[in-house]
């Protein structure tokens, strides 16, 4: 399962007169490993298409390695901007299959082309499915991004190998209920539905502040989650009031966390065409 939040990062294309130049990354980005070129090359090598000389520029708003799916924008974004590069010969099903070829799964991936709840898996003949769920307008979400990241793959180290029956039933229940809870915005079934026996117990242990904030959250009437693989925390309300408050708590007992206040996005990655490419 996987929530678009209208956190938002702008990349720009530009025609180059040398083969890649990359702006306002960090310098070790600013090559031809540069995740969002390797989706862009991705893409025009699955179109048949000689990869263009390209300016590529990154408005980044999204941390890395935070759980907030910064991979996830990077493959969107290069396969999207190749694709209207190109006059959009790529359909959103194509975007997807080749998104989670390169993320490795399409949880991250599939709100990130259409937004909303996506809940999705990869199908016995190896396609993604992906359905979409409208998220109750009522929900108000704070993002808690701490000063320091958890790695994707340490994240997925501590987690056992092996799940309990039992704990699979819980846990399957929970998340199908989750889902219809977000869209009807029913803080008090989300509040339930949300306690997770798959990752969250172990990966707390990789967030030294966890129990703080959830304490911070649930004195404001709030329920939160661990976002992807952490760091950041996820608080859910159901009243603009409680978000404000999770808000200036946060940032008043944690000065270097940034704190965001979020909507979720129902739309998904856009492109905008300032200028043809000939
Ligand atoms: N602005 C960027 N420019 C270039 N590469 C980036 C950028 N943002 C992220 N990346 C790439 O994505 C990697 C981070 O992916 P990782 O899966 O560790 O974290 P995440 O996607 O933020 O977290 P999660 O998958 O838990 O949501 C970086 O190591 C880098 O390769
Ligand atoms: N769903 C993934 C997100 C990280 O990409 C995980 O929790 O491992």
């Amino acid at each position: 399962m996987g929530l678009a939040v209208s956190l938002y990062s702008t990349v720009t294309f530009e025609p180059n007169q040398s083969k890649l130049t990359i702006t306002d990354c960090p310098q070790r980005y600013q090559n031809a490993d540069n995740l969002i070129y390797k989706a862009f090359v991705k893409a025009c090598q699955f179109l048949n298409q000689p990869v263009p000389k390209v300016k590529i520029s990154v408005d980044n708003q999204i941390p890395m390695s935070r759980g907030l799916g910064s991979s996830a924008f990077c493959i969107v974004a290069g396969l999207k901007g190749a694709n209207a590069w190109f006059n959009e010969p790529l359909s959103q099903t194509q975007l997807l299959d080749l998104a989670t070829e390169m993320e490795g799964h399409p949880d991250n991936v599939s709100p990130a082309i259409y937004g909303k709840l996506g809940v999705s898996f990869i199908d016995s003949d190896k396609n993604v499915q992906t359905v979409h769920f409208d998220v109750s307008d009522k929900l108000h979400f704070v993002a808690m991004i701490p000063n320091y990241a958890v790695s994707t793959e340490q994240a997925r180290k501590i987690l056992p190998t092996e799940m309990s029956y039992k704990d699979a039933i819980y846990q399957v229940s929970h998340a199908v209920a989750l889902s219809k809870a977000l869209e009807d915005g029913n803080l008090s079934l989300i509040k339930s539905a949300i306690i997770d026996r798959m990752h969250e117990p172990f990966r707390q242990q990789l967030i030294p502040d966890y129990q703080k904030a959830k304490n911070i959250c649930e004195n404001s009437h709030g329920v939160m989650y661990i976002s992807g693989s952490g760091s950041t925390m996820m608080a859910i309300t159901d009243n603009k009031a409680s978000a404000q408050e999770i808000f200036e708590d946060i940032k008043k007992d944690f000065p270097d966390w940034e704190v965001l206040q979020l909507n979720v996005d129902n739309v998904g990655a856009t492109v905008e065409v300032t200028q043809e490419v000939e």
